[in-house]
Parts: structure tokens; sequence; C-alpha cells
């Protein structure tokens, strides 16, 4: 069963948000785009549209919500954001962002393993749609899925964009390792230790275990950190050659919001005690205090321990 043709705003015109207005058209939706660099007016791209789907980059967020909240919208439409970061200043997830301002509106996560070239490229991808509604999530579903974009509905919008988010983290540690030529080995050993960070953190946060272990989690990781199309692995992989930051981020080019989740994700596990290794070095990488070596030692190095202890991952596993 398919959705009747619908009219879609699409709040963002970089590589993320151009993919998804590609699959809606290619579904035969209507779609309108606004961004600040089109200069167009997100009142008339808004108006009398049955879904508004954000894919601006972290910073965007909150002014971009703010501007949506003084709109009135068609009743009760879903708000779908499709941004994996997490709030320099309230250290909040993007839904959780316009749960506050639009709260008379449902949701919905968008997030999976989606490397926007790829999906460009017309190969098949799948994705999850994550709210609190289960309704809205099935009509998001049905509006974007088709023969190369497969859909599944989740009712965890947190753990859901959690997975998106923290994983950039990881793609930021699996580019050093790589570049570094440290082998398969260390890259397993990475990306299994990985798991169970996120997981930590994750739960921590409020997202649900199981959440972790599908596409939005470990499958998004996995794509993630194994593909030189993710700017987040490119990060990495240009510190590992010895490049600054600065010159990596000029020759992206592009959003690795990675970045500014490794800063605030450390906020919080120091606010909140949580034991984050992999992250914190880095933490120490991205702002100078150790070389991508010195970072591999210290995690080598660490204190001696069984692979899965309660601290480890939690114990409902
Ligand atoms: N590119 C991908 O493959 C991909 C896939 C899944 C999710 N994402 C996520 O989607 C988000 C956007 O990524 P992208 O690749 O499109 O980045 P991009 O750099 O190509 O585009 C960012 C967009 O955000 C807008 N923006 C930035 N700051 C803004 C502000 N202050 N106000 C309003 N708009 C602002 C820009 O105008 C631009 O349209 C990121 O959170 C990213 O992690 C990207
Ligand atoms: O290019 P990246 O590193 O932002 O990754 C893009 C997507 O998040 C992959 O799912």
């Amino acid at each position: 069963m398919s959705s009747p043709p619908k009219v879609l705003a699409i709040l963002g015109a970089g590589a993320w948000g151009s993919a998804l207005a590609g699959l809606a058209r290619y579904k035969g939706h209507q779609v309108r785009i606004w961004s600040p660099s089109l200069g167009n007016s997100i009142e008339e791209v808004v108006a009398d549209v049955d879904l508004v789907l954000s894919a601006v980059s972290m910073p965007g967020v909150s002014p971009t919500s703010t501007q949506i909240q003084s709109i009135k919208l068609k009743e009760n439409i879903p708000i779908v954001t499709a941004t994996k970061g997490l709030d320099t200043e309230t250290t909040f997830t993007p839904s959780q962002i316009w749960s506050s301002r639009c709260s008379d509106h449902p949701i919905v996560v968008l997030s999976g393993p989606n490397l926007s070239k790829e999906i460009e490229q017309e190969l098949p991808a799948t994705t999850v749609v994550a709210s609190e509604d289960i309704n809205a999530a099935k009509i998001v579903q049905q509006v974007f899925s088709s023969k190369r974009f497969r859909v599944y509905t989740s009712s965890d919008p947190v753990g859901t964009e959690l997975g998106g988010t923290l994983k950039n983290v990881m793609a930021i540690a699996a580019g050093v390792c790589d570049g570094l030529h440290l082998g398969m080995n260390a890259k397993a050993g990475l990306l299994t230790r990985a798991l169970p960070e996120i997981i930590r953190i994750g739960t921590h946060l409020g997202g649900q275990t199981e959440t972790f272990f599908g596409l939005s989690g470990l499958g998004d990781m996995l794509t993630t950190c194994s593909s030189d199309l993710s700017r987040n692995y490119r990060v990495g992989y240009g510190l590992a050659q010895g490049k600054t930051l600065e010159q990596v981020l000029s020759d992206l080019g592009s959003t690795a919001e990675g970045v500014n989740t490794t800063n605030v994700l450390i906020e919080i596990a120091r606010r909140e005690q949580i034991n984050v290794p992999i992250s914190g070095q880095v933490y120490r990488l991205l702002n100078n205090q150790i070389s991508p070596q010195e970072a591999v030692e210290a995690l080598m190095e660490r204190d001696l321990k069984p692979e899965f202890s309660e601290k480890t991952i939690p114990p409902k596993l």
C-alpha cells in the first residue's frame, strides 16, 4: 500500500536534504526546499504542506525550530528530523529541541546507514523512522518507502537518533585506525568495543538497548566507519596522516558533525560520570592534547579487565 502524493517542505539544502528530496520526488511527492543559502521565505515554503522535514546541520536546529514554532502549520502534521548531532548549548538531541518548540506536532526521527552520495547514485538503502507517535512514524514510512529506500518504524526516537549521532565519534576513531594502517584486527577490536560504549551512553540518555543493535545504531556505525564517503571517517583519516583539524575540515568543505558531537559528549560524560574510553581519546586528539599514535597507545594500555561486566553493557543483555 502506498500513500497518495503529498506536499513536503525540506529545511536544509545540503547533501542530506537534497538526497531526501530526491527520494521523496521519486515517490511522486511534491517537494519544496528551504535554506538560508537559497534566500527564500520559510513561511512560504511550509505553507499548507503535509510534512516538514529538517535536514539542517546541528547549528541550524535551534534557529530553524524557533522559526517554525512561530508559524501556523497544517494541524498535526509530522515534523521529521534527520540531523545527527548534539546541541552545544543544551546538550539536547535534535528531536528533543524540536519537541520542546513544536509540541503540537508529532516529531519523527529519520536515521540509518545513509551516505547521501550512495543514495544519489540510486543504490539501495535502509533507514528507521522513530516516534513516540507510531502513527506519525507509519505516515513517514509510507512517504519515503520505495524499491530504493526500505524504511522501518521504531518507537524509540532518542535511541534512534543517538545511534546515528554517537557513531560519528567512532567514525573519527575508525578513520584514525585506517589512516595509521593498523590492520583489520585493530579495526574489529575498535568497532566491537565502540558498540558497548555507544550503548552505555545512549541508554543513559534514554535510548533503548535493542535500538543500538539495529540499523540506526550498529548499521550506521558499520557504514560510516568503513567508507571514505563519510566525512567523519575522513576527519580521522586526515588527522592520522598528520594534517591539522583545521586543514582537514577546510579540505572537507562540508559538515562533519562528529567534531562538535565529541565535545558535547565529553561534557555529558563528565557531568553524568559515564565511562567513555574511545570517545575520550577522540576528544583529546581533536583538541590537540595527544597524537593519533598516543591515542592508540592509551587505549591499548588501559587497566586490564574482563570483556563483559555490568559496566560494559547493561545487565539486561
Ligand atoms: N550527508 C549525509 O550523508 C548525511 C546522511 C544522514 C544524516 N546526515 C546529517 O544531516 C545533517 C546535514 O548534513 P549535510 O550532509 O546535508 O550537511 P551540509 O553541510 O551539506 O548542509 C548543511 C545544511 O544545513 C544548513 N544550515 C547550517 N547552519 C544553519 C543555520 N544556522 N540555520 C539554518 N540552516 C543551517 C545549511 O544551509 C545547509 O543547507 C547533519 O546533521 C548530518 O550528520 C547527513
Ligand atoms: O558523512 P558523514 O560522516 O556525516 O556520515 C553520513 C551519514 O551519517 C551516514 O549514515
